[in-house]
């Protein structure tokens, strides 16, 4: 396919993502099942154009006057690409398979794609909803903010220690050009090609053989920072897919015992099979099973019970910006009270002395530290753990990250322009003896 086609394709697919409410991810994969002469380049050139566009939705649609999916194409060109209307208009010659030429209108405003007059929500490219919200945590710095959480974001792999040292698994991957973290020690980054295609890391010898795993910088330092210790008892109330508990089985060198829990037995599907290929023993999986008690024996007794909670995601649209566009009051309040009750039925496991570890991978406040204070208001005997100590689980570099993050009372805030990883919040809370 031409590169015009493929711009073609991107407007084809968001006029389609527009008419029926689905998931991106499905939408795209639809659209190359019908379209098999489609290869494999020319999917993910298209899939990055689409992404890209639903990165800056806002900000094109404001360029352009408009919300029409050529619109939003043709303003990400300008905004997000820095193609000048010149270059744009070699794409749009209405040649076989290429957009329409531009109009008068359309060349004119990719001729000046200024967004200073814009409102702050346009410039940092986030819903107009969420605004009070985001300026209560970021202030002035909202759209600076808003901007990184638009921008695209790298593959980061975890180095599984209980299989591979981080230069081992570095030099296993050296044709990928990986980079160190900037937190934390078990961080390898590749920087993505200019479609933003990421390699296919899940083929390669060193993620079959269970040596790195992918997991956001963000997320690693999260339960770095939980610090589950050898010989410990753990408990992963709301484990998914498993990401932390593998990570929390490394960092405890398969010494102890991890319980891993969900309340969707479908979302600990995939974990049995990573257990294995990471090589880790340490790990007791506890699916739900209908109304009976399953963690009814650890209560009182779990050194650390981790409470990655259900959340908006809102730290995460870098990597889905179309839930950006899709996240809604009422989820926000769903989510609220989803997180206050798992928090609340987390403390029941938790041993005098041991601690309680809530992460979220939202920006909000009211997913965040208003949990925690509303916690402690109801848990008197819960108190968080200052940043600056639990910082001290990553070593040296976490005192960088207690000044690159946002610290509060309630715990530490990572965004992608404050850390380079996707918006976490990581708050620890000490049980009283
Ligand atoms: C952010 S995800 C977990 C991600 C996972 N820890 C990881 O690192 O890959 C949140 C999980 O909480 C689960 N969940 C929602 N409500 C829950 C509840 N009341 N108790 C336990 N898990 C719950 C969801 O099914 C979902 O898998």
């Amino acid at each position: 396919m031409t590169p015009a086609a493929r711009i073609s394709a991107a407007i084809e697919i968001l006029a389609a993502l527009a008419a029926r409410s689905r998931p991106v991810a499905d939408t795209l994969k639809d659209w190359g099942l019908s379209h098999r002469f489609a290869g494999s380049g020319d999917r993910a050139a298209i899939a990055g154009l689409v992404y890209d566009t639903l990165r800056r939705r806002a900000s094109a649609a404001a360029v352009m006057g408009s919300e029409a999916p050529r619109a939003l194409v043709l303003g990400m060109l300008a905004t997000l690409r820095g193609l000048d209307v010149a270059a744009i208009a070699r794409y749009a010659d209405d040649s076989r398979f290429a957009p329409a030429p531009l109009s008068a209108d359309e060349e004119a405003r990719l001729a000046n794609p200024s967004l200073a007059d814009a409102p702050p929500f346009v410039r940092g490219d986030y819903p107009q909803w969420l605004h009070a919200s985001l300026r209560h945590v970021f202030g002035e710095d909202v759209v600076a903010e808003g901007q990184a959480l638009a921008a695209r974001a790298p593959l980061d792999l975890r180095v599984n220690s209980l299989k591979a040292t981080p230069e081992a698994a570095r030099a296993a991957l050296s044709h990928l050009n990986p980079e160190p973290g900037r937190y934390s020690p078990l961080a390898l980054r590749i920087v993505l090609d200019a479609d933003g295609k990421a390699p296919p890391v899940s083929a390669e010898p060193a993620f079959l053989h269970g040596e790195v795993e992918v997991q956001d910088e963000g997320s690693q330092i999260a339960a770095i920072l939980a610090q589950p210790l050898p010989g410990t008892q753990v408990l992963d109330l709301c484990a998914g897919a498993g990401g932390k508990t593998l990570e929390f089985a490394a960092l405890m060198d398969n010494k102890g015992q991890i319980y891993a829990h969900d309340a969707d037995i479908r979302r600990l599907k995939p974990l049995h099979e990573r257990l294995t290929r990471a090589g880790v023993r340490n790990v007791q999986v506890r699916s739900p099973r209908g109304a009976e008690p399953v963690l009814a024996d650890l209560e009182g007794h779990m050194d650390l019970v981790l409470v990655d909670a259900p959340c908006t995601g809102t730290g995460t649209w870098r990597r889905n910006p179309d839930a950006k566009w899709r996240v809604r009051p009422g989820a926000l309040a769903q989510r609220t009270a989803e997180q206050a009750k798992i928090l609340e039925e987390a403390t029941q496991y938790v041993k005098p002395g041991g601690r309680l570890a809530y992460v979220t991978c939202s920006l909000l406040d009211e997913e965040n530290g208003a949990q925690i204070r509303a916690l402690m208001a109801k848990c008197p005997d819960f108190a968080p753990i200052p940043p600056a100590e639990t910082v001290l689980a990553l070593g040296t570099p976490g005192l960088a990250l207690k000044d690159a993050a946002l610290a509060s009372r309630e715990g530490l805030l990572l965004t992608p322009r404050r850390t380079g990883t996707d918006g976490f919040f990581v708050s620890v809370l000490r049980r009283a003896v």
